[in-house]
């Protein structure tokens, strides 16, 4: 068997039958199942199974809406009702769940939200593994408190339909008398007495008599292989709502049903179960998939395949379940999505045939798998064989065999009067049109059966008896229930729904359940396909190291990820099966979480065990390819230097190939690495990226600092340069002051300064020069000052020491207070205005 490349893709095609007997993989159709995901909505924040019935209402007339007002529940069953005089025109209602919040758009009943809460409990996504159910994973209140085994019918022995006359309560001027099987008109009816009898006859308001009476035999016989349809018919406003779905006080037949499934499922320690549920609405004969998104469902509606008992309808989708909080959510999206509208008779009535149906697959439990999980479990495998009433068990014949039944739970809409609606009015054509063709379908099938007849049953005349062809030809265990307003004003609907019921019960039945190996069965499809995957992941894991010798570095690259796909596969679809200790109302349906981290978790240790012994011989392989290139590129010839070109680059693609593949091989070995080594290395990556990036910052900031001071030290170097071209002038300076001729009489101390002899004025002209350029030179920039003067002007230089400051190398007695000292000497010799004393005066204004 080969992989499918994507597993919900390969089942799109298929139909899903409505004949379990030979019914093709039924699955989703998935054409939808990827945007579903994205329109995750919660419905309803009400957790009862019946909470969420709620429904489109068109606007209510002024006169229905005080009819309905004054309407209050009635008391409990009676079996004959007061006249109290009151005569209003429709039946007595028990007053459903508010429906206020509820939007009412006549023109579209169904739910235009787009935002539909879809379950991501489709086949493709589920984990089989954590979606078969057991006797051991049931949880105490998924299953049905009051199972007594006294309760069940012996639907075993008979081959006839279960026919039950359900009557509603009504303080309304009823005109019926009944006892336990029978059913009369009144005399004071004013028609002539009828009388009926039926299977059974109930009253009241309670819906667990009823559901232990019409449906539990049936629920038991689908969990036991047969299959099984229960539906309710009659007027509109009898009841049939209220007796399959009901209420929060008084759950229906279908969420009991769910119960009891799960109880049988706890009961039979022997079995592993898959269940799947379906739900779709028949309106205005076209069929519509209630669990899809309405836009989908609109755009694409259910069409049926395939002819007698071998109907396929498609695209539906089936959505697997686990626990009753995963029907609940199935129920909730699928009766939000039914359209009911406001009529003159019903606040809320049903516009549409609905077929809830369960598809339920079970297999014997291998002694293996039994003992595992009791080990698992801490229980040990109780010895006893639940009472299951008519069943004889289940035998594995060479493999296991797989059995699967079907349980429908039909809910038809209301015949009806015309009505004051004109879009109400176009419905109940359709509605009546349907329910007549049912009704001559099966007194066809009635006649045919009790006259020994073969006429031609007219099943193609509406989508309802087509998709119930199959069931009503004998494949199904057959339950009805017929509800009626008792009152006066009903009479005649009363006395149709009644015959009906009658032509109904002489239909023959001959179901049978399917014990044989089914291969088309999900659950060993599923079983099948794993053991097909390991044995070709074993052939190939065994011939690899052969074959690796052959291939090329990305040819084997190809391999080892043909043999991961093929253990995902594997993974994948051993999650898909249920076993025993999956099964938990805690537990919701959402689809499992697809990280890996979480595959890793969940796998069992023979899967680990193979997946590590996969990995290693992968990096086996990896290992020995690298070592093989890397003494390849070791050993490549070397060219003698006067080799021609063309040998060079012949040479050079060669070793670019070689370079290549060594890199395929060890990313394909890094992509082996485990996730923690992964983890490991992406930690530390991480941690010393941080370091160097501190590193390289740091550095930066020093190299930065190294150009300042780079930069500090040229100015240093030109100011110094300029010092000295100061010192240069000042000594030129002393010079020409010694030029005047002082120095003739005074004895400068020849050692210290040798200036050459100062000449008269030479000294005053340079310091006026000096002065001169420097006022000029006043508003350049610090850098030509500097330059410029020999004297410190700017700030930038003030730090640096004053000329004046300065020691001089051989100037410290040439000193000004030398110099002034000798002057004084002088001085008190020589006569005021001197040219000494002119000298010393502009010296004195010389800008310092
Ligand atoms: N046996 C019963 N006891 C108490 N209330 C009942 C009973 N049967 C029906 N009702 C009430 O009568 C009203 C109409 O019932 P329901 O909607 O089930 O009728 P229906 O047959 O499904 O109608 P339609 O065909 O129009 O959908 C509801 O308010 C429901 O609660």
């Amino acid at each position: 068997m080969s992989v499918p490349a994507t597993p919900s893709a390969s089942r799109l095609a298929r139909p899903v039958s409505f004949t379990p007997n030979r019914r093709p993989l039924s699955t989703l159709s998935t054409s939808s199942v990827v945007d579903d995901a994205s329109s995750t909505t919660s419905r309803s924040s009400t957790p009862s199974l019946l909470g969420t019935a709620r429904k489109f209402k068109a606007p209510i007339s002024t006169e229905s809406k005080s009819r309905l007002n004054s309407k209050s529940r009635p008391g409990s069953p009676t079996k004959s009702y007061s006249n109290d005089g009151s005569r209003p025109k429709t039946p007595t209602s028990r007053p459903k769940t508010p429906t206020s919040a509820r939007p009412k758009t006549p023109t579209t009943p169904r739910r235009g939200n787009e935002e539909i809460m879809i379950s991501e409990m489709d086949v493709s996504r589920i984990d089989p593994e954590e979606a078969l159910v057991d006797y051991q994973n049931v949880e105490a209140g998924d299953i049905s408190g009051d199972i007594d085994e006294s309760m069940l019918k012996d639907y075993g022995s008979d081959d006839k339909v279960l026919v039950s006359i359900r009557v509603k309560p009504t303080t309304n001027n009823p005109v019926w008398n009944f006892t336990d099987k029978k059913i009369q008109l009144d005399s004071g009816a004013g028609k002539a007495p009828q009388e009926f009898h039926f299977d059974e006859i109930l009253t009241g308001s309670e819906n667990k008599p009823v559901y232990n009476a019409v449906a539990r035999s049936h629920v038991c016989a689908a969990m036991d292989g047969y299959n099984a349809v229960i539906f309710a018919y009659g007027q509109t406003a009898s009841g049939k709502t209220f007796t399959l779905t009901g209420d929060e006080d008084q759950p229906g037949i279908i969420p009991r049903a769910m119960k009891d499934i799960f109880g049988y499922i706890r009961r039979t320690p022997t079995r592993e179960y898959l269940l799947r549920c379906s739900y779709l609405e028949i309106y205005n004969e076209t069929i519509h998939d209630l669990l899809a998104p309405p836009s989908t469902s609109a755009a694409q509606p259910v069409q049926i395949h395939g002819s007698g008992p071998n109907i396929t309808l498609n695209p539906l989708r089936e959505e697997v379940v686990t626990s009753l909080k995963g029907v609940r959510e199935v129920l909730q999206r699928g009766e939000g999505n039914r359209r009911t509208a406001s009529t003159d008779w019903n606040e809320r009535s049903s516009r549409s045939h609905s077929v809830f149906r369960v598809v339920i697959e079970s297999r014997e439990r291998t002694e293996r798998e039994k003992q595992d999980s009791d080990v698992a479990s801490g229980r040990m495998t109780p010895g006893y064989r639940p009472p299951t009433p008519g069943g004889a068990r289940l035998q594995a014949k060479g493999g296991r065999s797989v059995q699967t039944s079907v349980l429908s739970l039909i809910d038809l809409a209301g015949s009806e009067k015309a009505t004051s609606d004109k879009e109400r009015t176009r419905e109940g054509k359709y509605i009546n049109t349907s329910l007549l063709t049912l009704g001559s379908v099966i007194s066809t099938l009635a006649e045919n059966s009790s006259k020994g007849k073969s006429d031609h049953v007219p099943f193609r005349n509406s989508k309802l008896t087509r998709m119930l062809q199959p069931s009503l030809s004998g494949d199904a265990r057959i339950s009805v229930v017929c509800t009626i307003n008792p009152s006066k004003d009903a009479v005649v609907e009363s006395t149709s729904t009644l015959l009906f019921a009658q032509r109904i019960k002489k239909v023959q039945l001959h179901a049978q359940k399917k014990e044989v190996v089914d291969t088309e069965a999900l659950l060993e499809r599923y079983k099948k396909e794993i053991e097909e995957l390991k044995e070709r992941l074993a052939e190939r894991e065994a011939e690899a190291p052969v074959r690796n010798r052959r291939l090329s570095a990305r040819e084997q690259l190809d391999e080892s990820r043909a043999m991961k796909d093929l253990n995902t596969r594997i993974r994948q679809l051993t999650k898909l099966i249920l076993t025993s200790q999956t099964v938990d109302e805690s537990k919701g349906d959402e689809s499992r979480p697809a990280s890996p981290t979480k595959l890793d978790f969940d796998m069992s240790p023979y899967q680990l065990q193979q997946e590590l012994l996969a990995a290693r011989r992968q990096l086996e392989t990896q290992s020995t390819q690298i070592l093989s290139l890397e003494a390849a590129l070791l050993a490549r010839p070397v060219l003698p230097p006067d080799a021609p070109d063309s040998e060079k680059d012949r040479m050079l693609s060669e070793q670019a190939k070689t370079i290549r593949e060594l890199e395929m091989v060890v990313n394909g070995y890094e992509d082996n690495l485990g996730e923690p080594l992964r983890k490991v290395k992406e930690d530390v990556e991480k941690e010393w990226s941080v370091r160097l990036e501190k590193e390289v910052k740091l550095r930066e900031e020093k190299e930065a600092w190294a150009d300042v001071l780079v930069k500090q030290l040229e100015k240093e170097k030109k100011v110094r340069m300029k010092l000295e071209e100061e010192r240069q002038a000042l000594a030129a300076f002393v010079k020409k002051f010694d030029a005047l001729g002082l120095g003739n009489s005074i004895a400068l101390p020849q050692t210290k300064l040798k200036p050459p002899m100062p000449s008269p004025g030479g000294a005053a002209a340079v310091f006026a020069e000096r002065q001169h350029r420097q006022v000029r030179n006043l508003s350049l920039d610090l850098d030509t000052v500097v330059e410029a003067s020999p004297i410190r002007l700017s700030s930038a230089v003030a730090a640096e020491p004053s000329l004046l400051e300065e020691q001089w190398d051989g100037m410290e007695d040439a000193s000004f207070e030398i110099v002034e000292k000798l002057l004084s000497e002088k001085s008190s010799k020589s006569s005021p205005g001197s040219p000494l004393k002119e000298v010393f005066a502009e010296k004195e204004n010389m800008p310092l």
